[in-house]
């Protein structure tokens, strides 16, 4: 067996030496890992690698693992321009020296922008509950107009100004639910489509907020962290 690489470019220590051996035509197999599946934390792949983490490099017996590492093995294994590791004693350090550094600097701080702009939702969102929302139906509505009876009232108002909530970070609350669909629109007819739209302008764009002032996140991060637990 050749070259083996297990990667899933959705890490950056990943991209670097797919792009690094394709760029050089370096030949390998690749091996994909998909972390978001935790195709990672598999018996399967603890054999290959017991730290389950990627990228990892598999040269017929051989194992490696750490992406500076690996990098250095395919720049030193393989015949690749001298401008990716140059033999110059000087030029070298350079590129060490970058190398040193970003693990411990600019390699955390991006990885955290990512984490809290992508992955947490990929792993702390919560769907909301298709019982709850059974029970809204089932036991609320059923097949009334509206929550109580033929008429609009606060039951209506306090529930879909709930629903927005998830409505406005993205959540599909009312696909394949014709019923709740159906009431939304009853209830958005009822209050005035304007008036509707102007009321959840707000919630809607919550999703762009920008990060709050540093003072600010130091003052709410106590309930931030409340929320997530
Ligand atoms: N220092 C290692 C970092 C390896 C690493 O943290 N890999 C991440 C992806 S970027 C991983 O596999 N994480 C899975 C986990 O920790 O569960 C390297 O540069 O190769």
């Amino acid at each position: 067996m050749g070259l083996e690489l297990y990667l899933d470019l959705l890490s950056q220590p990943c991209r670097a030496i797919y792009i690094f051996a394709k760029k050089n035509s370096i030949p390998f197999e690749l091996r994909t890992v998909d972390l978001r599946k935790g195709q990672h934390l598999s018996d399967a792949f603890a054999q290959v690698n017991p730290l389950q983490k990627v990228p990892v490099l598999k040269d017929g017996d051989f194992i490696l693992t750490e992406s500076v590492a690996i990098l250095l093995y395919l720049a030193g294994k393989y015949e690749v321009p001298d401008h990716w590791y140059p033999r110059d004693l000087q030029a070298c350090a350079r590129v060490d020296e970058y190398l040193a550094w970003q693990h411990t600097a600019l390699r955390r701080n991006c990885l955290r922008a990512l984490w809290h702009k992508v992955m947490l939702p990929v792993f702390l969102a919560e769907p909301v509950s298709p019982e709850m929302l059974a029970v809204l139906e089932g036991k609320f509505l059923q097949d009334k107009a509206f929550l109580t009876g033929p008429h609009i009232s606060l039951a209506d108002l306090v529930a879909i100004t709930e629903l927005m909530h998830p409505v406005g970070a993205g959540c599909q609350v009312f696909k394949g639910r014709p019923k709740l669909a159906a009431w939304r629109q009853r209830v958005e007819a009822a209050v005035g489509e304007v008036l509707f739209q102007e009321a959840h302008e707000v919630i809607l764009k919550a999703k762009d907020s920008q990060p709050a002032d540093p003072t600010l996140k130091q003052k709410m991060l106590p309930k931030v962290l409340a929320m997530i637990q």
